[in-house]
C-alpha cells in the first residue's frame, strides 16, 4: 500500500468495507482486494469465472486497458461493459443492455463486477450487480471528486424520467479503493459539480469543515494534492457516520443526506438528465433550500450568505436555470414524487445552523410560494 493511503472500515448493518483513499492505491488493486482485513477487503475474486470492468466511455478512454492489465497481473479473466458517459446512462434501456453484456460475456454467480468512474458508473454498476443473478460482488474504483459521495453508502440505481433514482436498491460494495492520481484528468466542470457534494457535507458537518474549505478553496479547486485529500477524507468521515448510524433511511438520519437534493433533484429531471450536472443542481439546491429555510425563520444568520460564498468561490452560477422547464409549479410536480414525501407533503431538509439540520413537511401550495418568492429575490 502507498504510503499516502488512509484506510477508513465503513460498517452497515452487518457489512463492513474499506474505504481506501490515496495517489496510486489502484496499482496495488489486485494485492489490497486479496488481503486480509485490516489491510485488504478479504476478497479473492474466483480465478475460473471471468469478471467485469464496468466503466464509461470516457474513464474507459483514459483508465480501462491499465485497470485491465492490473486486473489480468492477478491471474483473473476480465472483460470490460462500457456504457456512454453522462446521467442519460442512469436508464432503465443502458440497464438492460448491460445486463445483456454480462450475459454474453458469460458473467456467472461468482463474478466480481468494478466499478471505475463517477457516481454513473458507480450507480448503475451496482444496481447490476445487485440484481445480476440475484446479486454479485461489486468493488467500488470511484474516478471523481463527487464520488467520494456516491461510492460509498451502497446506494446504487437508476433515474426515471418522472424521478431521480427512482429505481434501486441498497447494496454494500466489498471494497472501496479510491485513487486520487485518477482526478487530476477531470474537467474544469466535473471538479466544480463534485465540490458541491463536499460543500454539503461540511454544512452538515459544521464550523471545522466549513472553515476548512473557505481556507483552502483555490488550492483544492487546482487539486492541490494534500488539500484535496483533506476535503475528500472529511466528506467520506461525514457520510461513513452517518450511514452506519442510518444504513437504509429508515431512522431519521441518512435523510441529511439529502440537504440540497430535495430541489437539486427535480431540476435535474425536468432538464431530462441532460442540463443539469448534479452537483451544479445540487449547488442551486442547497443555495434555494436554504433561502427557504431564512423565510421560514429557522436559519441561523450568516449561514445562507456563507454557503452561498462558498458555491460562489468554487464556481458555481446560482441563477435559476432559465426556460419554462423550470417553472416552480413544475418544480413542485416533481418534488411530490420525491422518496423522503409522507401525507403527500414534501419533505425538506433545512439547515438551522453550522452542522444543524431540521426536517420539514411543506404543503405543495406553500412550497411554490416559497420557490416563488426566493425567485423574486434572485437565487
Ligand atoms: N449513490 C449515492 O450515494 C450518490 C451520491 C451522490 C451522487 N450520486 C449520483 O452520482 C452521479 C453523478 O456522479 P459524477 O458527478 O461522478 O458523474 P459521472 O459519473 O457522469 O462522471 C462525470 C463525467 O466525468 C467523466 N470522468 C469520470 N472520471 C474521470 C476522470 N478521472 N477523468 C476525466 N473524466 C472523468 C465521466 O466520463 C463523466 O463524463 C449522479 O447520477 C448522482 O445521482 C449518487
Ligand atoms: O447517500 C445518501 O443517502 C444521499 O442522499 C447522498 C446523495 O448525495 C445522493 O445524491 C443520493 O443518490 C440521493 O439519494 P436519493 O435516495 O435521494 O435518490
Ligand atoms: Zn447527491
Amino acid at each position: 500500500m502507498t504510503a499516502t493511503a488512509h484506510t477508513r472500515w465503513i460498517r452497515q448493518d452487518r457489512v463492513e468495507y474499506p474505504v481506501v483513499v490515496g495517489e496510486g492505491v489502484l496499482d496495488e488493486l489486485c494485492s489490497y482486494l486479496a488481503s486480509a482485513p485490516p489491510r485488504g477487503a478479504g476478497l479473492v475474486p474466483a480465478p475460473e469465472v471471468p469478471h467485469v470492468l464496468f466503466t464509461d466511455t470516457t474513464v474507459n478512454a483514459l483508465y480501462g486497458d491499465r485497470v485491465e492489465a492490473l486486473l489480468r497481473a492477478c491471474g483473473l479473466e476480465v472483460f470490460r461493459v462500457v456504457v456512454p458517459a453522462g446521467e442519460a446512462s442512469k436508464s432503465l434501456a443502458t440497464y438492460e443492455w448491460a445486463v445483456g453484456e454480462m450475459l454474453q460475456g458469460g458473467a456467472g454467480r461468482k463474478s466480481v463486477l468494478f466499478a471505475l468512474g463517477g457516481g454513473v458508473v458507480g450507480d448503475l454498476g451496482g444496481f447490476v450487480a445487485a440484481t445480476y443473478m440475484r446479486g454479485i460482488a461489486f468493488v467500488q474504483l470511484p474516478t471523481t471528486i463527487l464520488a467520494h459521495d456516491s461510492a460509498v453508502g451502497g446506494k446504487v440505481g437508476i433515474d426515471h424520467p418522472l424521478a431521480k433514482n427512482a429505481l434501486g436498491v441498497f447494496a454494500f460494495p466489498r471494497a472501496v479503493l479510491y485513487d486520487t492520481a485518477l482526478l487530476r484528468t477531470l474537467p474544469p466542470r466535473e471538479v466544480r459539480s463534485g465540490l458541491a457534494e463536499v460543500v454539503k457535507h461540511a454544512f452538515l458537518e459544521g464550523e471545522e469543515y466549513v472553515s476548512f474549505l473557505e481556507a483552502e478553496a483555490e488550492k483544492i479547486m487546482a487539486l492541490d494534492p494534500g488539500a484535496l485529500a483533506e476535503a475528500l477524507l472529511r466528506g467520506i468521515a461525514v457520510k461513513a457516520d452517518v450511514v452506519s448510524r442510518d444504513p437504509y433511511e429508515t431512522l431519521g438520519i441518512r435523510e441529511v443526506l439529502n440537504l440540497g437534493h430535495t430541489v437539486g433533484h427535480a431540476l435535474e429531471t425536468l432538464g431530462g438528465y441532460r442540463s443539469l450536472l448534479h452537483g451544479e443542481a445540487v449547488a442551486l439546491g442547497l443555495a434555494v433550500e436554504s433561502r427557504i429555510a431564512e423565510r421560514l425563520g429557522i436559519l441561523a444568520h450568516g449561514v445562507r450568505m456563507r454557503l452561498e460564498a462558498l458555491l460562489a468561490r468554487f464556481g458555481f452560477d446560482l441563477r435559476w436555470p432559465e426556460g419554462e422547464a423550470y417553472d416552480p409549479a413544475s418544480v413542485v410536480r416533481v418534488m411530490l414524487r420525491d422518496k423522503k414525501n409522507v401525507r403527500k407533503k414534501i419533505r425538506f431538509v433545512f439547515l438551522t445552523d453550522l452542522g444543524k439540520t431540521e426536517f420539514r413537511e411543506l404543503a405543495s401550495e406553500e412550497s411554490e410560494a416559497h420557490l416563488r418568492a426566493v425567485l423574486r429575490e434572485g437565487a
